[in-house]
């Protein structure tokens, strides 16, 4: 059956993932009386990147989060409000405030080591720069990476201890300062954070909810999702697109086809031909996707016998390497999971990908090294369990979440969100300009891409198309 002699398709939209955008797309068009959709999702639950595991030694488990885990800005007064910290309100999940500035020790080869002062100075000029990156937006100045904003604003990291507290600061970008957009990553901070640039607040809040952060989002569905609207285990691997609809056609063979169809898949699933479009998405589309970036932000979880670490929130720990296991978060806490024996540490981009090529027992005992530097005076106990996911070796993610890089420009940007005919639609985190890489992110572009196929339905087909850019032009040309 392909879309063009299909007379009567089986639903009216496919909605291709089950992530945030995934559902609050469903959300948007149920609220509008569309029913009849089907969520078509690869793994056995609702959710995507909200993603929990009960981790550690029989008998003494938490659930602690795979993937997303805070709540970031929330809301001041009556000002706009996260919708993610709404859902959270309204579902009753347990959250905690982490003290990213405040609860923090620092470290390094040689054990504890204060450069805290240098930390401040670091959060200084971060602050400088997207300050100074978001000045070139209205004054028409070209994009260049953080590296050479920081460069600009006198703030050159020399010694193992400045490149880490630097790291601490940018370090949900998931990629280096060469590798990341200055002025979009400017902005991504000032739309989320800074209440005078319209953002939410500047507090980060911790799921620790023993249901999973994903709790917010499948106790949302719940409200208005009947079992027949969602199809689990169902893993797309290809998109047939024409005038008539969309046919999917999925691992196990079977083909559903939509008059419409939303894919909510990463951006790395898009970039990696996991799902293949037929016809081939047309090159201003592929340019777009192949320009944007893929990052991956990896957690290590380690669990001990008992608790022998630091008690504040944070711990960075200064390599020589930069990104070599920088960041530590203990939540073995009263506010966090008390008496869990769990430690975790954050690595990123590259160093990401790197270790997950190479076994776990590596990963482990490289670890266990850098602990044993960090504690000199103790003898680092057998952990009683170890797991970090490998987010970019993933069929159904491929990383972490979007990063913006210098090379990408608005129109890029315009044409990643941009429907391909009127029956197939994009969405997900990285389609979001403002807050591409964040759950809220995900969340306005599946409501957003959604209500233009709600508009598509209502005009019965004859919709009103989003711009793209045929050939996107260098404004300013090289003259060679
Ligand atoms: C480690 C990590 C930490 C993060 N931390 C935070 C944080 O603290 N705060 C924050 O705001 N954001 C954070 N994020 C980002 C946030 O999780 C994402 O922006 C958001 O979850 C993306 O939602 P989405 O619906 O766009 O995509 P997804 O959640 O990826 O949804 C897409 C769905 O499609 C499914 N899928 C993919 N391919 C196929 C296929 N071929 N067939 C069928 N189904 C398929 C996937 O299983 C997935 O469920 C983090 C992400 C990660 C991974």
């Amino acid at each position: 059956v392909s879309p063009d002699t299909h007379t009567k398709n089986d639903k009216t939209v496919l909605i291709l993932g089950g992530g945030v955008a995934g559902v609050i797309a469903a959300r948007t068009l149920a609220s509008k009386n569309i029913k009849d959709f089907l969520i078509i999702e690869g793994r056995d639950e609702l959710g995507g990147r909200m993603r929990s595991m009960e981790f550690g030694v029989q008998g003494k488990t938490s659930v602690v989060e795979l993937g997303a885990n805070w709540i970031q800005g929330t809301q001041e007064g009556n000002g706009p409000a996260n919708p993610i910290y709404a859902l959270a309100k309204k579902h009753g999940l347990k959250t905690a405030e982490t003290d990213f500035y405040g609860s923090i020790v620092t470290y390094d080869e040689t054990g504890p080591v204060d450069y805290l002062d240098a930390l401040n100075t670091a959060v200084d000029a971060y602050t400088n720069l997207t300050v100074v990156g978001g000045g070139r937006v209205p004054t028409k100045q070209v994009d260049t990476t953080c590296r050479t904003g920081y460069s600009l604003i006198g703030a050159k990291p020399k010694t193992p201890a400045d490149m880490v507290v630097e790291y601490y600061v940018d370090w949900e970008y998931a990629q280096t300062p060469e590798q990341t957009s200055w002025i979009a990553s400017s902005w991504a901070n000032n739309f989320t954070f800074d209440v005078d640039q319209g953002g939410f607040s500047d507090d980060n809040l911790l799921s620790v909810d023993q249901r999973g952060f994903k709790h917010l989002i499948q106790a949302e569905a719940a409200e208005f999702l009947h079992p027949s609207q969602v199809l689990l285990n169902a893993t797309v691997r290809t998109i047939a697109h024409s005038a008539d609809g969309v046919v999917v056609t999925l691992a196990n063979g079977t083909r559903i086809s939509g008059d419409y169809a939303i894919t909510t898949f990463s951006l790395g699933v898009l970039q990696h031909d996991d799902v293949v479009f037929e016809p081939a998405l047309p090159l201003w589309k592929q340019e777009a996707i192949q320009s944007m970036t893929m990052a991956t932000y990896t957690k290590l979880f380690l669990q001990f016998e008992e608790k022998f670490w630091f008690d504040t929130d944070f711990a960075l720990y200064a390599d020589k390497v930069r990104g070599r296991y920088p960041v530590w978060q203990g939540l073995d806490l009263d506010h966090f999971f008390p008496g869990s024996g769990i430690i975790f540490a954050t690595v990123t981009g590259d160093y990401s990908e790197a270790i997950e090529a190479l076994p776990d027992a590596e990963i482990q005992s490289q670890l266990l090294e850098v602990l044993g530097a960090m504690f000199p005076n103790i003898t680092i106990p057998t952990p009683t369990a170890f797991f970090f996911p490998r987010w970019f070796s993933d069929p159904l993610y491929r990383g972490s979440y979007s990063n913006w890089p210098a090379s990408f420009v608005s129109p890029h940007h315009t044409n990643l969100r941009a429907n391909v005919g009127h029956r197939l639609w994009f969405s997900g985190e990285a389609m979001s300009q403002k807050y591409f890489g964040f759950l809220h992110g995900a969340y306005f572009e599946g409501m957003d891409a959604a209500e233009h196929v709600v508009s598509c339905v209502s005009a019965g087909g004859k919709c009103q198309s989003l711009p793209f850019v045929e050939s996107i032009p260098n404004s300013s040309p090289y003259v060679i």
